[in-house]
């Protein structure tokens, strides 16, 4: 996954990206941005796979989802702490992430909003199949919690890139969901 976040609204592009994508297989470009119209072109000729963008920064939601789909990526709906799943919700059915920030974008290192975890929850209820990601002060203290909930996707940057041992954070994180993901599939 990369983050682009811009604070101000200019022509100058996100120079380098391609070079960039062209290292990676999969990629899940989350889009922290206004107008992200925009970017939905250039992105998909840099060669991402999946466009996720914010549901705070557009008045059209559904025009940027088949704009997203035509250029041939995978589309992500994500939606700050303010905004509630019941906005999100009419876009559900029509997208393959949806990605619940618990933290205000902006920069790592922020603390976990476990009142985001309804969000989650309600989400899983509702799409069982929906890829759902949690992006914001997620490491070993709070992945239980996300998984628990139904996240299957998860963004962790301090909690990794901090330690002595990301490794083994990595795999930390990875074990519990991959075991959330199954308790679910075992109750059904
Ligand atoms: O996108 C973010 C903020 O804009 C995330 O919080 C960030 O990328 C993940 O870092 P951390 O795990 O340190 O919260």
């Amino acid at each position: 996954m990369v983050e682009c976040l811009r604070h101000s609204i200019g022509p100058d592009p996100f120079f380098g990206l391609e070079a960039l994508l062209t290292l990676y297989l999969i990629t899940d470009m989350h889009m922290m941005v206004s107008r992200p119209e925009q970017w939905v072109k250039p992105m998909a000729a840099a060669g991402a796979n999946q466009y996720t963008f914010h549901l705070e920064a557009t008045t059209n939601p559904g025009n940027l989802i088949k704009e997203i789909r035509e250029s041939g990526m995978k589309v992500g709906l994500a939606i700050k702490p303010g905004t509630t799943v019941e906005e999100l919700a009419p876009w559900a059915g029509q997208i393959d992430m949806a990605l619940v920030m618990t933290v205000e974008p902006g920069f790592g290192g922020q603390k976990f909003m476990e009142d985001m975890m309804p969000k989650v929850s309600w989400l899983r209820s509702q799409f069982p199949s929906l890829d759902i990601e949690v992006d914001g002060g997620v490491g070993p203290d709070s992945i239980h919690r996300c998984a628990e909930a139904g996240a299957n996707m998860i963004v962790s940057g301090s909690a990794v890139v901090s330690s002595d041992d990301p490794r083994s954070v990595i795999a930390l994180l990875k074990n519990v969901v991959i075991e959330a993901i199954q308790k679910r599939s075992l109750d059904r």
